[in-house]
């Protein structure tokens, strides 16, 4: 048996995992509010939950495992977006309108995280679909006397729960000093949450015992996972940011409505992904898409490959040049494994590094080391999620390239080929004085890392180290056509 060890936030250890119920391993990741394309920040915690799946399946069998990951389709942000459509004058009701918005977000999240190669979960609840939990959860919540309606509001007493704090390591009132907390006639403490608010008449709403309104963000999560999960389950997941306050809420949430639980044992957090030292985030602006990556030519797997080089619990940028090299490698391994049926079982020392707190960059390793045994490489990069059948497309048209140039002759021909070319496409400006086509070349082919002289009589192409050969191979692909 392999001996998983984990990190988790509650306990700040790294710790032996132990599953309550090994025929049912059950785990949560709080998903996104669909009301945009998800950036590729958004995309951290599905690869590292994807590769914890991979784990635990392998571990206990994957009819043993489940996996839920919510959609926050109540929000704001969804609501703003439906109405600007109405103001421009769409037919569709606001209700239509706002399930518009948030089936095409949601096709949208499932297409752009397929790309990554993660697996879809068992469950993905949408918070609209469980309305009546939250109403219930709330209701036993002020009748342990951890909640109170005021106002049409229902407020969670944080000062009724004495753990309240600890998932993030503060007390009530540290919080209090160092956040900026909405303070309202209505809340008995600045700390207490929102379990339940009004919504306006144009807004909207379902009927609840304390008039007509909708949920807070937190309680969606307690009510959905307790009705997929249980009350007990093993592991919640989600970004560091979210710890506080949405976690510590959760907790307060599902311990008080049931106190003799455990809600959830392990609590994992996958740290930021940065842009110059800030979280990549909506609200900043300073965010890209995962689409805009995938669209602007990059793989899903050399994606992924460079989101699993960093530690989950390391924050990390991401950089073209990273990315290049990525590409570099899996085409590498593509190459390798072309052809190659798996080993029936990936290096135990892959698993060992992904049991041992998800070390992925430590999976990776190991990698490189496999080169000369593609069989085994190609089980363990599987494993990891890489090197899946059809994610290859990028790579199976570089190899027809290959293929049409007569077999790989090796980049010497593939230079000397597009040399000639290019002396073709350099006599033709000079007769029509048109340079435009001899500057894309030249720039395409530097761009690709090679060295272009040019004399008078020819050009002359020149690799250096870091050349992306594969991109050379593609400009002789584009001549050539
Ligand atoms: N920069 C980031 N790096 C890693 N994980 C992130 C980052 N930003 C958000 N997440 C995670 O993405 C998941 C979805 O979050 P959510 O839908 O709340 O994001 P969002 O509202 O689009 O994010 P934001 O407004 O913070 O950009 C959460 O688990 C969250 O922790
Ligand atoms: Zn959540």
């Amino acid at each position: 048996m392999v001996d998983i060890r984990l990190t988790n936030t509650r306990t700040r250890k790294k710790e032996a995992f132990t599953p309550i119920d090994a025929h049912d391993v059950r785990m949560y990741l709080c998903g996104p509010t669909v009301y945009d394309r998800a950036h590729l920040g958004n995309a951290r915690p599905v690869l590292v939950f994807d590769v914890l799946l991979r784990l635990l399946n392998h571990v206990y069998g994957a009819d043993h495992v489940t996996y839920v990951r919510n959609f926050t389709d109540v929000d704001d942000k969804i609501n703003a977006e439906a109405q600007r459509r109405k103001a421009a004058g769409s037919d569709l009701s606001l209700e239509d309108l706002i399930v518009e918005r948030t089936d095409e977000t949601i096709a949208w999240y499932h297409a752009d995280m397929d790309a990554l190669g993660a697996a879809r979960p068992h469950h993905e609840p949408r918070a609209t679909e469980y309305i009546a939990q939250m109403i219930a959860m709330i209701e036993t919540l002020i009748a342990n006397g951890n909640a109170y309606a005021a106002d049409g509001h229902v407020l969670f007493d944080v000062r009724s729960f004495p753990e309240y704090g600890r998932l993030s390591g503060r007390s009530v009132d540290d919080m209090i000093a160092g956040a900026r907390v909405e303070v309202a006639p209505f809340k008995r403490d600045p700390m207490d949450f929102v379990l339940w608010k009004p919504s306006d008449a144009d807004l909207p709403g379902w009927d609840s015992p304390w008039g007509r309104g909708r949920p807070g963000w937190h309680i969606e999560c307690s009510a959905m996972s307790e009705a997929l999960l249980g009350q007990s389950f093993d592991i919640h997941g989600g970004g560091i940011d979210l710890q506080f306050p949405h976690h510590e809420n959760e907790v307060a949430q599902s311990c008080c409505a049931h106190p003799k639980a455990e809600f959830a044992r392990v609590w994992l957090h996958n740290e930021m992904l940065q842009v110059e030292g800030k979280k990549m985030s909506k609200s900043l602006g300073n965010f890209f898409t995962v689409r805009d990556l995938l669209d602007g030519g990059n793989p899903g797997e050399v994606i992924r490959f460079v989101m699993l080089s960093t530690h989950y619990r390391k924050p990390m940028d991401w950089t073209q040049a990273k990315a290049d090299e990525a590409r570099d490698i899996m085409w590498e391994w593509r190459k390798l494994t072309r052809d190659v049926q798996p080993a029936a079982q990936p290096d135990p020392r892959v698993v060992e590094a992904i049991a041992n707190d998800l070390n992925t960059p430590g999976a990776i390793a190991v990698l490189h080391g496999l080169r000369d045994d593609p069989a085994l490489l190609l089980a363990s990069a599987r494993f990891l999620g890489l090197l899946q059948q059809g994610d290859g497309d990028w790579m199976n048209a570089d190899l027809q390239v290959l293929d049409s140039l007569a077999e790989y002759r090796g980049i010497d021909d593939v230079l000397a080929q597009i040399e000639a070319r290019f002396d073709d496409i350099r006599a033709e400006a000079m007769q029509s004085k048109d340079f435009s086509r001899v500057d894309y070349l030249k720039s395409a082919l530097t761009d690709a890392g090679l060295e272009v002289r040019m004399s008078k009589a020819r050009v002359e192409l020149i690799l250096r180290p870091g050349t992306n050969q594969h991109r050379v191979v593609g400009i002789a692909d584009e001549l050539a056509s």
